[in-house]
């Protein structure tokens, strides 16, 4: 037995979600390219747990039944005020939440089709009151309660500020929300395979997903980027950074792939959007910033963004505070992340690999008096 280390290059599953085929995502076959310019979020998720686009009308119930399931219980809020607010980072929130939720959902445990299903829709649901409300408790304000009335994305950007959102604002974060939404077996998504494989509940795999995300290799890379932007500060002080963090072997974030080599299909729309959005808000020079961050690391590492890297100044324009940046990929994640658990439980088997020991040889047990 040999491993791989990171199991690069290992299948460890089938599933009809979603493929990268010569650096094309698509999900359940539409190329994102396509679903990121002309769908909505919620239709995207309809698609990712249904195997088909929505008519209207499905789409219409679909939206209804999300807007309806956004509340959360008292309970959780209450537990979040007592966290150390200053302290704490938001994806320990969201995953400590989630957890909470659970207990408060008398069906957690119920392990049929149709319970599952409705589980995946009242977290889907639920995602973003968590975000924006522990947002708002944090900065000593009352949460906002969600809007019926309103789409999914504009639905978060209202939460979090009291505010309905700009027509491009909600465009923007759409978008967003779709590029983020399912990426095969990216580390998160296989973390939450593995645990509902052991057919433990929804939530448990969401938590666990989220806890996999929050690592700056993965989901936590684009708040680590807006780091790095800000540190940075102007065009000018690019290349000395970079010099330095190259002769110091330190990772660049937002840059490589695991699987694309040839360039992220996510980033270029991405990049669109960092142009236009920091061209309105004023601050053009972060977007200068990025693009010369993205010609140096080409030339001198032959490395390409990730959908973290544009990601970033595109939730900063949006005025949104560079912790949550991660919490917002998980609530575009989720919907993935709830399609897979969906998939795993309907054709399970337990996810068990071997490890290569590579340990101590056998050896006789020395009683503690002899040691
Ligand atoms: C949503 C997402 O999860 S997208 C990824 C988000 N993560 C990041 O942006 C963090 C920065 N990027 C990385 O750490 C990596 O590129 C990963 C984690 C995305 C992929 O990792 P792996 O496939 O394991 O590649 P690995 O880390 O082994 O890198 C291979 C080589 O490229 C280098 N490299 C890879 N990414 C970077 C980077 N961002 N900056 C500088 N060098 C890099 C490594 O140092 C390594 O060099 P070496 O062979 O000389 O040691
Ligand atoms: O697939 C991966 O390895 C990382 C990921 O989640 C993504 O790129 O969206």
């Amino acid at each position: 037995m040999t491993a791989t280390k990171g199991l690069e290059g290992v299948v460890a599953t089938t599933t009809t979600i979603s493929s990268i085929i010569d650096s094309v995502l698509r999900y359940k076959g539409y190329n994102v390219d396509e679903l990121a310019t002309k769908s909505t979020f919620e239709e995207v998720v309809y698609l990712l747990w249904h195997d088909k686009l929505p008519n209207q009308n499905e789409l219409d119930t679909f939206k209804k039944e999300l807007a309806e399931n956004a509340e959360v219980p008292d309970e959780v809020f209450r537990q979040l005020k007592a966290f150390p607010l200053n302290n704490t980072h938001p994806m320990a929130v969201l995953r400590t939440s989630v957890s909470t939720l659970g207990i408060f959902d008398s069906e957690a445990d119920e392990m049929n089709e149709e319970a599952n299903k409705a589980k995946a829709l009242r977290i889907q649901a639920k995602l973003p009151t968590i975000v924006a409300g522990f947002a708002r408790i944090r900065d000593g304000k009352d949460p906002v309660a969600p809007r019926k009335d309103l789409s999914f994305p504009a639905n978060f950007l209202y939460m979090l500020n009291d505010k309905e959102p700009e027509e491009i604002e909600v465009r923007a974060f759409n978008k967003a929300l779709i590029l983020h939404a399912d990426h095969e077996l990216n580390a998160s998504t296989f973390t939450a395979r593995v645990c509902v494989a052991t057919l433990s509940d929804i939530y448990s795999g969401i938590t666990s997903a989220i806890g996999a995300l929050k690592g700056p290799l993965h989901g936590g890379a684009n708040e680590q980027v807006m780091k790095m932007l800000t540190e940075i500060g102007t065009v000018d002080h690019v290349d000395e950074y970079l010099e330095k963090a190259f002769a110091n072997k330190e990772k660049i974030m937002g840059f490589g792939h695991r699987v694309y080599k040839t360039g992220d299909p996510r980033a270029k729309h991405l990049k669109e959007m960092s142009e236009k959005l920091t061209k309105k808000t004023g601050e053009p020079e972060l977007y200068e910033m990025c693009v010369k961050i993205e010609d140096i690391m080409k030339k001198e590492k032959g490395l390409l963004p990730n959908v973290d890297f544009y990601s970033a100044s595109v939730y900063h324009a949006l005025g949104i505070q560079h912790d949550l940046f991660t919490p917002i990929f998980a609530i575009s994640r989720a919907s993935g992340w709830l399609a897979h658990i969906l998939e795993q439980y309907s054709d399970n088997r337990l996810i068990r690999p071997r490890a290569d020991y590579v340990g101590p040889e056998a050896r006789e047990y020395t009683p503690i008096e002899n040691r």
